[in-house]
């Protein structure tokens, strides 16, 4: 069965046309995420999904169920981007509160709020109010609340948002280690990050969806993005393209190259590059298969 299908979902505010006739159908596994300009229509997207706002036209199911239904209750969750706690109650007594509004006991349910707690590395502050917190460890904890009661879809909107790297690092990690037991589909504007942890990435521009992207087929491509560390550009580009098989080299960014190659003319084309470089004394810093989340969506 589909986790998420929409079938021409709109959503309009007045005479603003946020959402437009969207149509997907993603199914269950590794994270998802979810890009597109400021206004493109992200958030409005995932509150819809939430059940938060209702469709203006056309029809959007969740585990086949309407958004926002009883039978969904513990089973989808969400991270608002502007997600945050009651400041007047401790973290343990808040978090044993949402677990008993999904049905848990009291003991259960303060059980459930230790271990998500813990989860995001918060165990040493259950007694603490959201007051007494920090930006990081208060989305840490956001983030834990959306955990409660195991669900199998969690929408996290901008989960990194303003943290620093150790807790951007940490977040991240949390992500990886659960998805293999919950699909995430995730909103945000670092592609860098959404690319080490999504299969899929789903383009959205004034509130239409554009490109998907799968980062598995970066494996099948035949493209490999290089970027040096110190190098003559134009030598490089000269060298690179002068070897069998290479169809074109580009300078994408500072000391970023891409380039294009036909697998079945060059052989061990890794070795062949490595071999160039140590001739002419250039050092490189990282080699990626295929081509960067940005260049495939903006090239
Ligand atoms: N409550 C609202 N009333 C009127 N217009 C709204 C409302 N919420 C959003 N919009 C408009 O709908 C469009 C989509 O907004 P949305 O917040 O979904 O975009 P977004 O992709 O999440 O943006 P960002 O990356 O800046 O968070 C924007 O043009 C926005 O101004």
């Amino acid at each position: 069965m589909s986790l998420i299908k929409c079938e021409n979902l709109s959503k309009s505010y007045g005479s603003k046309l946020a959402l437009d006739s969207v149509t997907l159908e993603l199914k269950p596994g590794a994270p998802i995420a979810l890009v597109g300009p400021n206004g493109a229509g992200k958030t409005t997207l995932f509150s819809l999904l939430c059940g938060y706002l209702l469709p203006s036209h056309g029809k959007v199911t969740i585990m086949g169920e309407k958004p926002g239904s009883r039978k969904l209750l513990g089973r989808v969750s969400s991270l608002p981007q502007d997600a945050s706690l009651d400041p007047n109650l401790n973290l343990i007594t808040q978090f044993t509160l949402f677990g008993t509004l999904q049905g848990l006991t009291k003991s259960q349910a303060k059980a459930e709020g230790l271990r998500v707690l813990s989860l995001v590395g918060l165990s040493d502050v259950v007694k603490q109010k959201p007051t007494a917190l920090s930006h990081g460890m208060s989305k840490r904890a956001c983030i834990a609340q959306a955990l409660i009661g195991s669900p199998q879809l969690v929408l996290l909107d901008e989960p990194t948002a303003g943290l620093d790297p150790v807790n951007a690092k940490v977040v991240r990690e949390l992500v990886k280690s659960l998805s293999s037991n919950i699909t995430f589909v995730i909103s945000s504007h670092n592609l860098d990050e959404l690319e080490k942890l999504c299969d899929q990435v789903l383009y959205l521009d004034k509130g239409k969806l554009g490109q998907s992207v799968s980062m598995q087929e970066n494996l099948l491509d035949e493209y490999l993005t290089i970027s040096m560390q110190e190098c003559d550009h134009q030598a490089l580009i000269s060298r690179v393209e002068a070897l069998t098989g290479i169809n074109s080299v580009t300078l994408k960014q500072e000391n970023e190259f891409l380039i294009h190659y036909a697998a079945s003319e060059i052989k061990n084309i890794e070795v062949q590059l490595f071999t160039l470089f140590a001739c002419h004394g250039w050092r490189y810093k990282s080699i990626l298969k295929g081509r960067t989340l940005e260049d495939k969506l903006f090239s």
